[in-house]
């Protein structure tokens, strides 16, 4: 095929033409047949038949190169958020203090309620050095007598009654008598206020002051007995 051509071009004007160049690249008609493997090659090699010019890119013929050259559109990137939606609201979290959840999941209403506004009565005393908490559990320890009495009794409202002196104070927690005296001091609300249930059925004020706090076992070295009606 080259010997063919070099032979051509030789005959057809040796003598005034010169020599092509070893590579030459000869841009030929568009192919109106769209036979590209019949041969008719666009390019001639001189010399040998070692081919290593790379192939135009995009081909001479191509439709990338009659269309007008427009920017090439910018790529368009897929986010993940575009791709995948975002995960939905979990219930939990559109939960409203105080506010049913349908969810048997949901968390009890009573931990939900918002806590109730510190009353401006309340307010903890500064204790006398000594009476402190830890104080008042090494006193329960120290075996001294806190009770007063030998065996716990059966305290009727009229006995509780006289007892409501500072030094000698009862009180009824929940069914349960307790003596208060030792422990006044103690009383991180101080003594003033322990005093208002002094003789008397104090059940329901502490539960609306500090239902938290464990009575029973603060107060288990005080026990007198237990409350019973009237005989
Ligand atoms: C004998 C039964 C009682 C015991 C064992 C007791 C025990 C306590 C304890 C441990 C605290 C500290 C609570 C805390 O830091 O969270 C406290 C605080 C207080 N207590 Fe009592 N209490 C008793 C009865 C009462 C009563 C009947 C009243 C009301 C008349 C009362 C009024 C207070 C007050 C106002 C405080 C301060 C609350 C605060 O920290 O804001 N306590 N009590």
């Amino acid at each position: 095929m080259t010997s063919y051509l070099r032979s051509w071009l030789f005959t057809q004007g040796a003598e005034t033409a010169p020599l092509p160049s070893p590579v030459t690249i000869i841009q030929s008609p568009p192919d109106t047949d769209g036979d590209t493997d019949d041969g008719d090659t666009e390019t001639v090699h001189g010399g040998d038949d070692a081919d290593d010019t790379p192939p135009s890119f995009p081909g001479l013929n191509s439709a990338q190169r009659l269309s007008p050259s427009l920017p090439a559109p910018a790529p368009r990137i897929f986010t993940d958020a575009r791709l995948m939606p975002p995960p939905p609201v979990p219930a939990l979290a559109n939960r409203r203090p105080g506010v049913s959840n349908s969810n048997s999941l949901a968390v009890p209403l009573t931990t939900l309620r918002p806590p109730s506004k510190p009353s401006a009565k309340r307010g903890k005393v500064a204790l006398a050095p000594g009476h402190g908490p830890l104080d008042w559990a090494n006193l329960k320890k120290s075996g001294e007598d806190l009770r007063g009495v030998d065996t716990l009794l059966r305290v009727t409202p009229s006995m509780l009654k006289q007892h409501n002196k500072r030094d000698d104070a009862w009180s009824a927690f929940n069914g349960k008598i307790y003596n208060i005296t030792h422990y006044l001091s103690y009383h991180p609300g101080g003594e003033k206020e322990l005093m208002r249930v002094a003789g008397r059925d104090g059940s329901k004020l502490f539960a609306l002051t500090h239902a938290w706090v464990n009575l029973d076992y603060m107060l288990d070295g005080c026990l007198v007995g237990f409350l019973v009606p009237e005989a």
